[in-house]
């Protein structure tokens, strides 16, 4: 397993080792022991499977407030995504920045999501399937979203017309949207509330 920082700070991308020979491929794609000794402290409680069927549907931009906020650690199965996190901890140097990744079935690369920031993406092929645990439940009432299509966020969708959820449809820009994440940093570990 290979860790890599990104732009954001606590978002990380990661590469599971791969063991492949004539009949295809093995892979651990999450190991607790193996994430805790690379400094991935997370204890994941939720697995979670979508399926999109069409290419250019984008869910997101989707986050629970605390204290119901999740960590998560996505993959792709089947299919690939354009898979977008947006900083949303107030207080935080990123906030409000956003950075792309490109997740496929083919790369197998995972994308480690924090809490407070704020997740979505565009599926780039049909029948698209994605995998992602998280560390806390699903909360009905602490799940909020972001407008995927916030022009103050200018996000560079890698589609015009995507297909969406009429709740999906509905969310407010960033300026408007109800957040509780507050940042702080010591000891070099990122707080994200005040439990
Ligand atoms: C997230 C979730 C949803 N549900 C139920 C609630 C709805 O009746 C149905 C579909 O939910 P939703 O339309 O929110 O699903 P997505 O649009 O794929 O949302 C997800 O996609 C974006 C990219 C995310 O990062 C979030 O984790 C998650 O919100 O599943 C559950 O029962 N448990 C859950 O954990």
């Amino acid at each position: 397993m290979r860790i890599f920082e990104t732009n954001l700070p606590d978002v990380k991308l990661i590469e599971p080792t791969i063991y492949s020979d004539n009949r295809g491929f093995f892979m651990e794609s999450y190991n607790e022991r193996t994430a805790k000794e690379k400094g991935v402290l997370f204890s994941f409680l939720q697995d979670n499977h979508s399926l999109s069927i069409e290419a250019g549907v984008i869910r997101g931009l989707h986050y629970q407030l605390n204290p119901k906020a999740q960590t998560k650690l996505i993959r792709v199965v089947a299919g690939e995504i354009y898979d977008v996190v947006l900083d949303i901890r107030n207080g935080s140097p990123t906030f409000g920045q956003w950075e792309g990744f490109i997740l496929t079935a083919e790369n197998k690369r995972q994308l480690l999501v924090p809490k407070g920031f704020a997740h979505g993406f565009c599926t780039i092929a049909k029948n698209t399937e994605v995998l992602y645990k998280v560390d806390e439940y699903y909360s009905a009432e602490h799940d909020r979203g972001i407008a995927w299509d916030d022009p103050s966020l200018d996000i560079d969708w890698p589609i015009l017309n995507p297909i969406t959820s009429d709740k999906d449809k509905k969310h407010p820009v960033l300026r408007d949207a109800e957040i509780n994440f507050i940042y702080y940093r010591t000891e070099n570990k990122v707080i994200t509330d005040l439990k």
